[in-house]
């Protein structure tokens, strides 16, 4: 009878470190994220929680140690081709082209993924469904971020990357993006967010990233 071990993590990040610039800005992290696991990064100002993800989006390499998915190296020539298909990134940039509708601004990135019909339903559910016909030039910061949201629905990835994704967000809308992120965690996402406000992610790593400079006095230490 062959020997089974504990299934391997989808995601490791072995002993990883990360300079830009000739600065360390991460250094050493140790995590691993099965199907359906969530890691909330935590951390002052400029403490690399962009960083973070940046790294696991490939868009910067670990200068030591190694993120591995299945078992393979993501920076791998291969790997990495299949790993960014994974992945779904938002970010404080959220790419929306102020002259299409609403609708279009996430039917565009769905038809982009060789998906359909998913579009509408995924503004509906963010609250959106009557501004889907509206140019996105209408939409408030808040509408702007559940737009975003939308896009996570209907692109519909397994690992997602999401940096600061409540910013902007009303507390209905703070509820919502909570309630996408664990429905997506039951049916075996992974779910990366890095965040200064608190959002409820049950059972969730967290990583607090230490403070990279010795903080100075600032004026608000002065007035208390
Ligand atoms: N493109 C870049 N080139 C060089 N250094 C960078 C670059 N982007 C960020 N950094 C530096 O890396 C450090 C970490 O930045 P990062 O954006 O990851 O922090 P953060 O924790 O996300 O901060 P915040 O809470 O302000 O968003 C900072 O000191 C920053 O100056």
């Amino acid at each position: 009878m062959p020997l089974c071990g504990p299934p391997l993590p989808r995601i490791l990040l072995n002993n990883v470190s990360c300079m830009r610039n000739a600065q360390l800005i991460l250094r050493n992290i140790n995590v691993s994220i099965h199907d359906g696991g969530a890691l909330v990064l935590t951390g002052a100002n400029g403490a690399g929680k962009s960083t973070f993800l940046r790294m696991i989006a490939g868009f910067s390499r670990p200068s030591a140690g190694e993120i591995l998915w299945n078992g393979h190296d993501i920076t791998s020539s291969g790997v990495f081709e299949q790993f960014k298909l994974q992945l779904n990134w938002l970010s404080l940039k959220d790419a929306i082209k102020e002259r299409l509708t609403v609708l279009d601004n996430v039917q565009w990135f769905e038809v982009l993924e060789g998906k359909s019909g998913k579009s509408l339903k995924a503004l509906e559910f963010m609250g959106l469904g009557r501004l889907a016909n509206e140019k996105a030039r209408m939409l408030s910061m808040g509408q702007r971020k559940r737009l975003q949201l939308a896009r996570l629905l209907a692109i519909d990835r397994p690992i997602w990357l999401l940096d600061e994704p409540s910013v902007a967000l009303d507390d209905e809308g703070v509820k919502l993006l909570e309630h996408i992120i664990s429905d997506h965690r039951k049916k075996g996402g992974i779910v990366f967010v890095a965040t200064h406000l608190p959002i409820e992610v049950e059972d969730a790593m967290i990583l607090r990233l230490p403070q990279r400079f010795p903080r100075r006095k600032t004026m608000v230490d002065l007035l208390s």
